[in-house]
């Protein structure tokens, strides 16, 4: 594994370098050319190395991680709410459709990154449920001989209702794990499932420890992502898979223009009026607008070590699914 994962790396320095080093040229920074001094040529080095964005603002890395946390600090009370306004629901199918295509097997044990108020781990939970339901009614069916109690017994114990199956939810901000576990309570969701305080960029987890990696709209807001990626691939088990639902690149040229007078004319307007916070929400039509195309982020899950890339766009590519396996 040491081979793919250098070469990763090596994949990425290359790629970052380059992207550098045609920002330099379409901004005109000349200290970057060969030819300038070296002491110019290496502040602008040292600048590329520790600068990145935070929506459209250049920031750097050590704040980006700040301002993410105080977004989502802010935003937590009224996330859930939020998303159903944006996007009149909508964002409930998305996430319906990575479970279906996640497809999750007896027993599975999954990682949500950037899990947030638990939406994904939720509806992983009433997806091994019901499949397990299924199964114990097909079996008892098949031995009409049980007593009632003992069918009674079967359906009792929690932990079994799931068959085996369970989810981590790993998210960086207290705040959001704090709404995500108050609904878990007032959902009833209790056995399978475990939160966990942790940064994408440096999970707190062994290697080789799931089956199935998730991170819906997170990886977006991670300073790092090839860092991220790679971590993924880490706790990951040989076989495992890694499911990312993101915004991406919106392919019809009509539903983009009217996207983007929606991105930009509204949710920083229903940001404000429903949030009180019109700069959280501002940050996410401009962190989505600066997040690379399915293409680019298939290339970069490649480089992290996965295999199998695919994707799917879905609502025109306003968000898309990427799978990729770990071998
Ligand atoms: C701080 O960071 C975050 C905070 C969060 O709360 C969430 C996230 C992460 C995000 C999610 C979990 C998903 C949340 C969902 C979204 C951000 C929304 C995604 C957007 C859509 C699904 C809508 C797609 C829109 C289009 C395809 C373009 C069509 C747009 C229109 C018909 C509206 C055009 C608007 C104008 C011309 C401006 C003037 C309009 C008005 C003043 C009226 C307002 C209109 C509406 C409210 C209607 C909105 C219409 C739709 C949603 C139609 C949807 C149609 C289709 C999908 C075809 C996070 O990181
Ligand atoms: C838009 S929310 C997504 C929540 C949830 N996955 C969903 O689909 O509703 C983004 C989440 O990413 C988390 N996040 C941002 N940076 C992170 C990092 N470096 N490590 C872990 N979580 C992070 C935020 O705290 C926030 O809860």
């Amino acid at each position: 594994m040491a081979a793919p994962r250098s070469l990763a790396l090596w994949n990425c320095c290359g790629r970052r370098w380059s992207r550098a080093m045609r920002g330099c040229q379409l901004l005109g920074l000349r200290s970057s050319w060969p030819g300038a001094p070296l002491s110019a040529r290496l502040l602008s080095q040292e600048k590329r190395a520790t600068e990145t964005h935070f929506g459209f603002e250049t920031v750097s890395e050590e704040e980006k991680g700040g301002k993410v946390y105080q977004v989502f600090e802010s935003v937590a009370k009224k996330y859930d709410v939020m998303n159903d306004m944006m996007s009149l629901g909508i964002h409930r199918l998305w996430k319906d459709l990575l479970i279906w295509k996640m497809h999750p097997l007896p027993g599975t044990q999954l990682l949500d990154v950037a899990g947030g108020t638990g939406d994904i781990a939720f509806r992983f939970l009433n997806y091994v449920q019901s499949q397990h339901q299924r199964k114990q009614k097909r079996q008892l069916r098949a031995q009409q001989s049980l007593s009632w109690e003992e069918i009674a017994k079967e359906y009792q114990n929690e932990e079994d209702s799931l068959g085996g199956s369970h989810v981590m939810v790993c998210d960086i901000n207290k705040e959001m794990l704090k709404v995500g576990k108050q609904k878990a309570l007032a959902q009833g969701y209790r056995a399978g499932l475990a939160w966990v305080l942790g940064d994408a960029e440096e999970l707190p987890f062994d290697d080789d420890k799931f089956d199935i990696y998730t991170i819906a709209f997170g990886i977006r807001n991670v300073t790092h992502i090839d860092q991220a990626l790679q971590e993924a691939h880490r706790v990951l088990k040989p076989g495992g898979r890694f499911l990312c639902l993101e915004f991406s690149q919106v392919n019809n040229p009509l539903i983009s223009r009217l996207y983007d007078l929606y991105s930009f004319q509204v949710i920083p307007v229903l940001g404000e009026v429903i949030a009180g916070d019109w700069k959280s929400y501002q940050y996410l039509v401009e962190s989505i607008r600066r997040f690379p195309s399915q293409e680019e982020f298939k290339e970069m899950i490649e480089d992290a070590g996965f295999h199998k890339v695919t994707y799917e766009s879905l609502t025109s590519g306003i968000v898309a699914i990427h799978s990729a396996f770990k071998l």
